[in-house]
């Protein structure tokens, strides 16, 4: 940077880009600092523009975060989930956020964290709503692979978390399972078999130990996912680590008739721009605007509850994303396709013995 003056020393600079650390040396000739906060500014400026209405989302490659694409914010609209429920979690989260109650966590020394445990069976929109709550609160999102981690590189990744963000734990009961018989300091018993030195193993009394906070920094959303609660032990989901356990259940008679007015929405389908890009053609019999409430009753009373996921019921609207008569008419050959399709994975999955076992 050119400017009359005396020449200076390279001064470093921290430039926080969102929570991707990187460092710059500016040096600088003259006298006037202002310069330099006009170039800060404008970067900062610059990148503010890049990621509106993004979640910016960050995963791990060894030990450093990595910021991976940043996603279209998912509006929690989008997401179908009991209402209540979903307006209780909101609540919650925001009021966890809010300054003032960073203050009372530190008057009263609480580690200033709060976590939640979505569990639930695929597909049913767990993953989904960690998003859109990092969207909804302009927060970024880290996302942690268990399986692919140590003690380690836990420790040091959780050491790295900026304040204030989410962190997503995925199938947190990959961690249950990792646990070795040598750990006896673990929490709980396993029944893993020992695991090699080179093999990526996370100790639950590691994870535990980093939930806690001891050398993560405070403000941090932490929500984990299980398909399988029943089998993480209690120590990881006890308040304080776990502070709320929100189930995602099969879609009931509430959920299918949402998810059908979600598909159909004629608000989001006519503000998408050009029909023809959005694949929705809606000839003139078929605008249902003023009928839908009804035909996502029938919709809802065809399909059997609590037997389907919303992804698996979103993939049938969506295939006739065109029609929601068709969709209807076309319930009970999708129920049968679904059931059999189960069927036929349980049986190839399923320990049998072969022509050749010797039996
Ligand atoms: N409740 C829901 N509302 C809206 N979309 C949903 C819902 N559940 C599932 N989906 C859709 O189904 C797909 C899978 O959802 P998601 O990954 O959030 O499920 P999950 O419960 O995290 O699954 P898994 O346990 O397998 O990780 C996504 O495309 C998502 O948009």
């Amino acid at each position: 940077m050119a400017g009359s003056g005396v020449a200076r020393k390279p001064l470093a600079v921290l430039l926080l880009f969102g929570h991707t650390r990187e460092e710059a040396s500016i040096s600088y000739f003259g006298r006037n600092p202002s310069v330099l906060r006009e170039l800060l500014d404008e970067c900062r400026l610059h990148y503010l523009g890049l990621v509106k209405n993004k979640t910016c989302v960050f995963e791990h490659q060894a030990e450093e975060w990595k910021p991976s694409k940043s996603r279209s914010k998912r509006d929690i609209s989008t997401v179908v989930l009991n209402k209540e429920l979903k307006k209780m979690l909101l609540d919650d989260a925001s009021d966890f956020l809010n300054p003032a109650t960073q203050t009372w966590y530190s008057t009263r020394g609480i580690h200033h964290q709060r976590g939640y445990i979505f569990h639930g069976p695929p597909g049913t929109g767990k993953s989904s709503f960690a998003f859109s709550i990092a969207g909804h609160f302009d927060l970024d999102i880290y996302v942690l692979n268990i399986p692919t981690l140590n003690n380690h590189t836990l420790k040091t990744l959780f050491t790295e978390l900026p304040r204030h963000c989410v962190v997503l734990l995925e199938d947190v009961d990959a961690v249950g399972l990792k646990r070795t018989i040598s750990s006896n300091k673990d929490v709980g018993q396993s029944i893993s078999p020992p695991q090699t030195p080179a093999a990526k193993t996370v100790s639950l009394s590691t994870l535990l130990n980093v939930l806690d906070g001891i050398g993560s920094p405070e403000g941090r959303l932490l929500i984990m996912t299980t398909n399988h609660i029943e089998n993480l032990d209690p120590a990881l989901i006890r308040p304080g680590r776990a502070d709320q356990k929100v189930e995602f259940p099969l879609a009931d008679e509430d959920i299918i008739n949402q998810i059908f007015f979600f598909i159909y929405n004629p608000q989001l389908t006519n503000t998408g721009g050009d029909e023809s890009e959005n694949g929705v053609h809606q000839n003139e019999e078929e605008k249902v605007d003023c009928k839908l409430p009804k035909l996502a009753q029938e919709f809802a009373a065809k399909v059997p509850k609590l037997e389907f996921s919303p992804a698996e019921i979103m993939s049938h609207l969506l295939v006739n994303k065109q029609s929601p008569l068709n969709a209807i008419a076309g319930v009970d050959t999708w129920v049968k396709k679904i059931r059999e399709e189960r069927m036929k994975f349980t049986r190839t999955n399923s320990w049998t013995l072969g022509d050749n076992d010797g039996f």
